[in-house]
């Protein structure tokens, strides 16, 4: 009973699966390389009344008009599907069952670059979304913790999917810390649904 008990304090149970060979080294390769040529932005956030740069790169591609808003300051506009964001979201569909309108990318430029604390909960992508993550380039650490509990750490490799099942942003929220350490690019593609548009 006792070893039972502290399984249970050791691996938490979250609301996520990781994979971490969803593409191969030579795949992901490829794919970061298509994806540094994609349109990356340098995007401004308004936080208690100060504008300031998002610490990171921003690129939103998907279905027309589904525009996405969030932390009511940042405003993208999606640009349309690449032949390969395409062939991956259909591919993270069927192995996942979920399906995606929009896929939001962040260019973490080094580890000063970073996103804090949040769920993603902005309503444009409808009722408890399910969010498939996938990572490209330096592995960094990315945290999940229960909104009043202890963080879970999960080191994101080259070529891995991170999905957070529906449900898992109203009771968990998810931060990628920045760090010291050198590190050089890493770039993180998030598949997600959407209640607007159309293909
Ligand atoms: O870069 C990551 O792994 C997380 C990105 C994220 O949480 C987001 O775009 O909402
Ligand atoms: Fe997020």
């Amino acid at each position: 009973m006792q070893q039972l008990n502290l399984f249970a304090e050791l691996a938490p149970v979250l609301p996520v699966t990781y994979y971490p060979d969803f593409l191969s080294f030579e795949q992901a390769n490829e794919l970061y390389q298509h994806c540094l040529q994609l349109q990356w932005q340098q995007n401004q956030i308004r936080i208690a009344g100060k504008t300031m740069p998002v610490p990171r790169l921003e690129c939103l591609y998907g279905d027309k008009n589904c525009d996405y808003l969030y932390s009511n300051s940042v405003f993208l506009k999606p640009l349309i599907w690449t032949d390969n964001l395409a062939n991956l979201r259909d591919r993270i569909t069927a192995l996942t069952g979920y399906k995606f309108r929009i896929v939001i990318g962040n260019q973490y430029r080094s580890g000063q670059d970073s996103i804090g604390w949040h769920a993603d909960t902005d309503s444009s992508m409808g009722y408890q979304p399910a969010i498939a993550s996938l990572s490209l380039g330096s592995c960094r650490k990315f945290q999940i913790k229960p909104r009043n509990g202890k963080p879970t750490d999960f080191w994101l490799e080259h070529g891995s999917l991170l999905v957070m099942h529906p449900g898992c942003q109203s009771t968990h929220l998810h931060q990628l810390p920045k760090t010291n350490k050198v590190v050089s690019t890493r770039i993180n593609l998030t598949f997600r649904p959407h209640t607007g548009g159309g293909r």
